[in-house]
Parts: structure tokens; sequence; C-alpha cells
């Protein structure tokens, strides 16, 4: 059995991606979710004119470190940015997680939906749309030939569409593993999840190990800085606190003897003098009634 925890459409800019990202989730009941959308959102900005302020070198790092996020959410349609460039090494880390649809289009299909948004795409050369969307096909011949499935959307109702993929999905046997809820603690999808993140640590950091609590976590980090960055500091440092609570100790021991000392009748005065400190005490009840017993 395949298991999955999302789905992840991929393709080409204009494919339409986007808009059978939206239908599917809304369709299966799960959530969408649009990296161009989470990037927007992340910089407050329009596609466009982030990829104008940081540069597409900065965007595709950005890009990539949202998808390295959100392809382990659970019960999830995500659609990927059309221009992302999907090399075999990123694809195989997301298939682990995610079936892979690639959207494609025919190359007239997709002028003319680019062409209903001039300027929302970057690297888009509108001046020369046809050539683009040509070139742009061919780089991603050899990806869909990688994805679990393909659609192509050229021609069809999207309702037609959906119910290829629901029954694509029943075919390949492909099973989603929903999201673990707070009671399945203890079922092992919690420890296989966490073995999952740290197997692929490129991926993304396990931060959510939710079983720590949260001092025993602050007390590890503590002890694992002191112990492996100041070995020496943190040895002497205890060996400080524990000679200061042996010489306590020894102290009290010291102040009780000299106490026992003066406990005798020639104390008089129901007070006595602390030969270390030199200070006067007045004696309690119990050593007054002591001494006189004496
Ligand atoms: N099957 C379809 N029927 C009608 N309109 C469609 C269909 N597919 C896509 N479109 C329209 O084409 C345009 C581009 O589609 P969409 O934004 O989904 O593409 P995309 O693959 O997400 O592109 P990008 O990679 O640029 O994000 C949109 O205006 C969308 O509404
Ligand atoms: O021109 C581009 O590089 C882009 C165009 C849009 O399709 C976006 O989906 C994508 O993220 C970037
Ligand atoms: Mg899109």
């Amino acid at each position: 059995m395949i298991i999955k925890r999302n789905i992840m459409l991929i393709g080409s800019m204009g494919s339409g991606k986007s808009h059978f990202g939206r239908n599917l989730a809304e369709r299966k009941g799960w959530q969408f979710v649009d990296t161009d959308r989470v990037l927007e959102g992340r910089f407050g900005l329009p596609i466009a004119e982030i990829f104008k302020k940081i540069g597409e070198k900065a965007f595709r790092r950005a890009e990539m470190d949202v998808l390295k996020k959100v392809c382990l959410y659970h019960e999830a349609v995500i659609s990927v940015g059309g221009n992302f460039p999907i090399e075999h090494r990123t694809l195989k880390v997301l298939k682990k997680y995610s079936y892979i649809i690639g959207i494609r289009a025919a190359q007239f299909r997709i002028v003319s939906r680019v062409n209903r948004r001039i300027g929302k795409r970057p690297t888009m050369d509108y001046n020369n749309v046809h050539a683009f969307v040509h070139a742009m096909i061919q780089s991603w011949k050899p990806v869909y030939k990688q994805c679990d499935f393909v659609l192509d959307t050229t021609n069809g109702r999207t309702y037609d569409f959906m119910q290829r993929i629901e029954d694509e999905l029943v075919s390949s046997g492909v099973q989603f593993k929903a999201r673990r809820q707070p009671n399945d603690m203890n079922n092992g999808d919690d420890k296989e999840s966490s073995q999952e993140l740290k197997l692929n640590n490129s991926v993304t950091r396990n931060t959510n190990d939710s079983r720590i609590p949260k001092k025993i976590e602050a007390h590890k980090r503590t002890s694992h800085t002191l112990g492996s960055n100041k070995v020496g500091s943190n040895t002497s440092c205890c060996d400080k606190r524990r000679k200061q609570k042996t010489s306590n100790q020894a102290g009290k021991g010291r102040k009780s003897e000299a106490i026992s000392k003066q406990r005798t009748p020639q104390g008089g005065n129901g007070y006595e003098k602390n030969r270390n400190t030199n200070k006067r005490r007045r004696r309690t009840w119990h050593e007054r009634r002591h001494q006189s017993a004496n």
C-alpha cells in the first residue's frame, strides 16, 4: 500500500495548478496551499514585486524553504510555483510525502491563459510569449515523466478533471495519512514522524516534539551547552557548589560543637558565645532546661 500525506500539483506556468488545486482541495475537504500565496503572505508583496525586491536566487531559496515545510502537511492539496526548478533530487524527497500530479496543457492553451494577466509572472517574456512557452514546455517534459500521474488540462471541464484525479487515486491504491490527533500520542505515528524528519534533516528541523516538557528541554539544553562547550567550568561549578554544601555542613558541625562546649553551668546567664563568630546568642528554652538539668 502506498501511503502519502498530501497531493502536490506541479507543472509549467499557466498549466492550471492553482485552479485545480483549489477545486480538488474543496472536493476532498482538505486544506489548499499555494506556495505562491504563502510567499506573498510572508513578504507582504505580490510575486512579481518579491522577485524585483530580492532577486531570483533569493526568491528560489525562499520558495524552497516554503516547499520543505508544506510538503510535510497532512491532507493538503499543494500547488507549487510555475517556475520552480524541480530537480530529480528535490522530486525524490517530495515524493516521499506527496502524491505528485503533473499538470500540463498544450502550448496554445497556456499562451491564452498567461496572456490574461500580463506582468503577473516575472520571468515570462511577454514580448515573445509563444517562443517562451514552447521552451518552457520542453524543459518540463522530463519532469512530467517522474510524476505519479499527469493530467492534461487542455480541453475539458474542471468537474471531469476532478473525477479523473479521484479515479486515479483509487486505482493507484494510494492512502493518505491523516494528521495525528492529540490522543494518538502513543500509537507510534509520532515516533515515525520525528524519525522521518530526522532522516531528512535537509527537509526541516524537528521542532514539534511536544512530548518533551519545556522545563526538561531547557534543562537538557543548558546541560548540553555546559557539558559540551564548557566542560571545565561546568564541573568546577558543580564542584564549588558541592564543596560549599559540605563546608556548610561542616560549619554547622563546628558551630554546634562550639555551642555544646559552652553548655556548661559556667555559661551562666542563659546566653552563650559562639567561638567562631564571636557572637552572643540567647539559649533556647530546651537548652536552658537541659543545662539546668545538668
Ligand atoms: N481548466 C480550466 N478552465 C478554465 N480556466 C482555467 C483552467 N485552468 C486554468 N484556468 C485559468 O488559467 C489561468 C492560469 O491558471 P492557474 O493560475 O491555475 O495556473 P498555474 O499553473 O497555477 O500558473 P502559475 O504557475 O503561474 O501559478 C487562471 O486564470 C485560471 O483561472
Ligand atoms: O515567472 C515566474 O518565475 C513565476 C511565475 C508564476 O507562475 C509563479 O507561480 C512562480 O512562482 C514564479
Ligand atoms: Mg499558480
